[in-house]
C-alpha cells in the first residue's frame, strides 16, 4: 500500500502511523484521515499485531482539520457530507491505539490525539481547541470527549477562549496518561504499545471494551457488562495460562485463544 500523508511501519507486535505533512503541521485533511483509516484497517486485520501507536512530528501531532480545505465549505455541503464519519472510525477500532503527542495537537489534532485510548505527550506538547477563532466550534468530537476528559470548567476553559494547555496542565486534568521528554516520547510509547501487545489479545480487547462502557452505560449496567465479560474470559486458553505461569513462578505465553 503506497501512503502520501503518512508512515507505515510495524515493530514487532507493534503499528506505527506517523503522520507526515510537515509542510502544512500535519494538517488533516481527507486524504490523510483516509490514509489512517487504511492502515488501521490493514493491523485490525493483522493477526500478528496487538496495539498501535499514531504520532506525528516534533514539532506538530496535527494542527487541526486542514483550514483551507475547509474554508470554502457552505452549510449545505458540510452538513450533508458527513464529513467526520471517516473521523469517527479512528474511534470505533478494537484494538487499542495509543497517542504520541510532540507539540500541536490543537483542533482536530487535539480530537484524534482523544480518539485514542490514551495519550503519553512529550514535555512540548500543546493542546487546545482553537476553533471558536475560527468562528466555528470543534466537529470531530472534541465538546464531548474533551469534557469527558477534564470536566466541564476546564473544557469551556479551552473551548471558549480558544487558548492553548501545555503538556503538564494537560497532565494534571487527566487528558494525558504521562509526560516524557522530548527526546524519549516515542521509545516510551512504544514501550507501552509493546506492553499491551504482549499480552491476551481477547482480554485487551474486552478490558479496553469494558472502560469504553463507563462512558456509555449507567455504572449498575456497566458493572453487569464488567462481571460477564469478565466470566466470559475463564473459557480462554489465555485464562488458563496466564493463571498457570503465576503459580509456576514463569512468564506467561499467551496465544490469543
Ligand atoms: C476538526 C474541527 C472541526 O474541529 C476543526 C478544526 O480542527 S479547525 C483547525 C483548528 N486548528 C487551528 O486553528 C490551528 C491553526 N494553526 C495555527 O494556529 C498555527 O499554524 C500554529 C499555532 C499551530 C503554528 O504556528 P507557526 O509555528 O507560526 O506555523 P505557521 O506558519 O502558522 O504554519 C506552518 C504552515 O502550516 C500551515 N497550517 C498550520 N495549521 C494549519 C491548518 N490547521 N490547516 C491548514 N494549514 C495549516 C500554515 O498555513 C503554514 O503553511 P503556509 O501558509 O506557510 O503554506
Amino acid at each position: 500500500m503506497a501512503y502520501e500523508t503518512i508512515l507505515v511501519e510495524t515493530r514487532g507486535k507493534v503499528g506505527l502511523i506517523t503522520l507526515n505533512r510537515p509542510q502544512a503541521l500535519n494538517a488533516l485533511n481527507g486524504q490523510l484521515i483516509g490514509e489512517i483509516n487504511q492502515a488501521l484497517d490493514g493491523f485490525e486485520a493483522d493477526a500478528g499485531i496487538g496495539c498501535v501507536v499514531l504520532t506525528g512530528s516534533e514539532k506538530a501531532f496535527a494542527a487541526g482539520a486542514d483550514i483551507k480545505e475547509m474554508q470554502s465549505r457552505s452549510f449545505p455541503g458540510t452538513y450533508l457530507d458527513d464529513k467526520f464519519a471517516d473521523w469517527d472510525r479512528i474511534g470505533r477500532r478494537r484494538k487499542p491505539i495509543v497517542a504520541a503527542v510532540a507539540g500541536f495537537a490543537l483542533g482536530g489534532g487535539c480530537e484524534l490525539a482523544m480518539m485514542c485510548d490514551f495519550i503519553i505527550a512529550a514535555d512540548n506538547a500543546k493542546f487546545g481547541q482553537p476553533e471558536i477563532n475560527l468562528g466555528v466550534i470543534p466537529g470531530a468530537g472534541g465538546t464531548q470527549r474533551l469534557t469527558k476528559a477534564i470536566g466541564k470548567s476546564k473544557a469551556m476553559d479551552l473551548i471558549l477562549t480558544g487558548r492553548m494547555m501545555g503538556a503538564e496542565e494537560a497532565e494534571r486534568s487527566g487528558l494525558v496518561a504521562r509526560v516524557v521528554p522530548l527526546a524519549d516520547l516515542l521509545a516510551e510509547t512504544l514501550k507501552a504499545a509493546e506492553a499491551i501487545a504482549a499480552k491476551s489479545l481477547p482480554s485487551v480487547l474486552m478490558a479496553k471494551e469494558s472502560v469504553e462502557r463507563a462512558f456509555e452505560v449507567t455504572l449498575q449496567e456497566g458493572l453487569r457488562f464488567e462481571r460477564r465479560v469478565f466470566a466470559s474470559l475463564f473459557a480462554t486458553a489465555d485464562q488458563k495460562e496466564g493463571m498457570a505461569a503465576f503459580a509456576e513462578k514463569r512468564k506467561p505465553d499467551f496465544r490469543n485463544a
